[in-house]
């Protein structure tokens, strides 16, 4: 007899067992296909559908086996993991888990050379608090110097070494041919061209990956949904095995990934859940195991959640709806606030201590950017439409809809308080990422400024962000200035401080939730809490610093060590020079509102998209102030 564990949706164990008879649920008793890790709901036995959505669903057509048996290949230990896509969600994921999971080879695969170089390198393609810690020790080792726990490392004599055991590479094939558990990390963008354009998920780059694994995987192997991909595509990948590699034991999971831009390595490391999708199959029940013993190396069993398949996919799409939906709401509230004199913070907080509603993502500003939410929310709408379900659909969209009119309403109230025309003046932006901490632009309602702002021919669009890099925002304008046939007449420009953006502008338009930006600007303080520093166990250190304090997690090894060196940069290499310095100076120092009065041209307009500046005060500067659901204010 053997037997697995799982932590079901109610937290409660489940553990199934196989007897001569067939499977069954020791907590319910009822058959392993009428229960299922689906928490405390009881079925049928004869019952052969789940809560999929979908009506009349085989039950038995939900694995690629039947349910008598579960291949031997699913039992082995896993010792290899891969992840096919190196990017924002791809490279911390795999760093933690190979962090937490010092025995296991995590190995990242792209086929872009530069993200992987990047990887490679001191300079990762990604920007995150705590990545470059995380992914020094995994990457690279450490030999130990000091043991944390002398007397026990006296007496096994040794000297604890950690081997690297995060890699990146652009061989796939190679990789993936070896893998036990294979993550589909790859990018799942909005389709732009044919049915379903401007709302379908595109999920030709998903299914390309897929194809490569099915190529060359070996049997028994478990496939990781962690792209966000729409419901039931599961069934995607286990067609593409079935034409591939017919008969092969392969088993597919969804692992939906809830990390936030800017604050990847806490979320991963102090997950509010970790989401585990599986078939209500005795092999689907292994492998959910085996990936949550992944987990299990720093997430507790508690929040380690099993539920099905096609659930796990929705959730991750309805999660992304409903935190955007929020902010929707909010923003509807703002222009009540401008026109009533109610104040949408003071509202926000008023609203957030009811704990029923939490007081997290009622920030009312310009609306949501970045690359998941709008493009989740249109995928959950076409997914409704293509069930027949008009109204879910316009339900959904409508939140989109408004995220779009803000923007907008931000822009029209620009242009009316500039008396009607920007001709002649040069506009000046503070802040282009989507979100603070991040040097992400894709999505950014920056650019959506942008655009609306350039239809009006001023004389200069001057931008300063503190973190993205120039050749990116200059590319992105590019690309939607040849798409738009936009005004050569407007010189757009990328500043290397806001002084420059902002000397002799008619106005100054905040875009992005900086906390440089805020006025009084908040203390050193307030801005650390507003940061939070990912929990790494204790392990904090500069990077110049080669040597460090490692927790001893997992019953492992813990004291000082000396971490092994750092890949070598090429002498010319143009990101070892000043640029990331001054760069992460400016991300640094607070906005001096005073120097940038001095530069600015009479009357100073302000605009106040992310509710950073508190009006009244700024007015005392001289500055005229206007902010989005909140009163204006003018100079005294
Ligand atoms: N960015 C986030 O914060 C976030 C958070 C949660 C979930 N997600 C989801 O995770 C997925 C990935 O998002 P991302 O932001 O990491 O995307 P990304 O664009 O940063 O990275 C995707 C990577 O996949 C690579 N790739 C594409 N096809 C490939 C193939 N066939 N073989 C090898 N490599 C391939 C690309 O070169 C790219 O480097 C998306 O579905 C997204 O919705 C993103
Ligand atoms: O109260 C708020 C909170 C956020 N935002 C804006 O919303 C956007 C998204 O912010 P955030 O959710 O913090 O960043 P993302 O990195 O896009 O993360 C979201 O999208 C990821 C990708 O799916 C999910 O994994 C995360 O859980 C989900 O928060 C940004 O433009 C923010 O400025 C607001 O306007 N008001």
């Amino acid at each position: 007899m053997s037997s697995s564990e799982f932590s079901s949706r109610s937290g409660s164990p489940f553990t199934f067992s196989r007897t001569s008879s067939g499977t069954s649920c020791r907590s319910c008793r009822s058959s392993i296909d009428a229960a299922g890790p689906l928490g405390n709901k009881t079925r049928n036995s004869s019952c052969t559908s789940i809560d999929s959505g979908y009506e009349e669903i085989d039950f038995k057509t939900l694995s690629l086996f039947d349910n008598e048996g579960v291949p031997s290949d699913f039992t082995a230990e896993t010792r290899n993991v891969v992840f096919v896509g190196a990017g924002y969600v791809g490279g911390p994921t795999a760093a933690v888990i190979a962090y937490f999971n010092p025995h296991i080879t995590v190995t990242v695969v792209d086929k872009s050379e530069d993200r992987i170089a990047g990887w490679q390198s001191k300079h990762l393609p990604i920007h995150e608090p705590g990545l470059y810690d995380v992914v020094r020790v995994a990457r690279d080792g450490w030999d130990g110097v000091h043991p944390w726990d002398s007397a026990e490392a006296q007496l096994k004599d040794s000297t604890p070494t950690r081997l690297p055991n995060l890699f990146f590479s652009t061989d796939c094939d190679t990789h993936i041919a070896a893998a036990d558990i294979v993550f589909l990390a790859v990018n799942t963008p909005t389709k732009n061209a044919g049915v379903g354009a401007g709302a379908a998920t595109d999920l030709s780059m998903f299914e390309s990956a897929a194809r490569s694994v099915a190529m060359v995987a070996k049997p028994g192997i478990i496939i990781v949904e962690k792209s966000t991909v729409p419901c039931r595509t599961a069934d995607v990948i286990r067609d593409v095995f079935r034409s591939y590699r017919p008969g092969m034991p392969v088993e597919v999971l969804s692992n939906p990934e809830f990390l936030a831009e800017g604050t990847a390595i806490k979320d991963l490391m102090q997950p509010s859940r970790i989401l585990i999708g599986a078939a209500q199959t005795p092999a689907a029940h292994v492998a959910s195991e085996r990936l949550a013993s992944l987990y299990a190396s720093w997430v507790p069993r508690s929040s380690i959640l099993t539920v099905g398949l096609w659930s796990s996919e929705l959730s991750k799409l309805v999660a992304n709806a409903m935190l955007a939906q929020r902010i929707s709401s909010m923003n509807t509230v703002s222009a009540i606030c401008e026109k009533t004199g109610a104040d949408v913070d003071d509202v926000a907080f008023a609203i957030g201590q009811d704990p029923r509603l939490g007081s997290r993502f009622l920030k009312a500003g310009l609306g949501f950017g970045g690359s998941c939410f709008k493009k989740d929310i249109l995928s959950l709408s076409y997914l409704a439409e293509s069930l027949d379900l008009p109204e879910v659909a316009a339900y959904w969209r409508s939140v989109v809809g408004i995220n779009e009119w803000q923007c907008r309403r931000y822009v029209k109230l620009v242009i009316k308080k500039l008396n009607g025309s920007l001709r002649g003046k040069k506009i000046a932006l503070l802040g282009y990422a989507f979100k603070k901490d991040t040097a992400d632009t894709r999505e950014s309602q920056a650019a959506e400024v942008v655009k609306h702002l350039w239809g009006e021919e001023p004389r200069e669009i001057a931008i300063f962000d503190p973190q993205c890099r120039k050749e990116d925002i200059d590319a992105e304008l590019r690309g939607f200035a040849q798409k738009s046939n936009l005004s050569e007449r407007t010189a757009v420009n990328v500043y290397a401080d806001a002084y420059s953006a902002t000397s002799d502008a008619a106005a100054v338009l905040i875009l992005t939730e900086w906390d440089q930006f805020s006025y009084p600007p908040k203390s050193e303080e307030a801005a650390r809490a507003s940061k939070p520093v990912p929990d790494m166990g204790g392990l904090r250190y500069e990077i110049s610093e080669s040597t460090t304090t490692i927790p001893g997690f997992g019953g492992q090894w813990g004291g000082e060590v000396a971490l092994r060196s750092e890949p070598d940069c090429a002498s010319d290499c143009n990101l070892c020079s000043d640029h990331e310095t001054t760069a992460n100076q400016h991300a640094r120092e607070n906005l001096d509102w005073e120097r940038l009065a001095d530069g600015m041209r009479e009357p100073k307009w302000v605009f106040d998209s992310r509710g950073l500046v508190e009006p009244l005060a700024l007015a005392q500067l001289g500055f005229r102030v206007d902010s989005l659901g909140k009163a204006s204010a003018r100079p005294w």
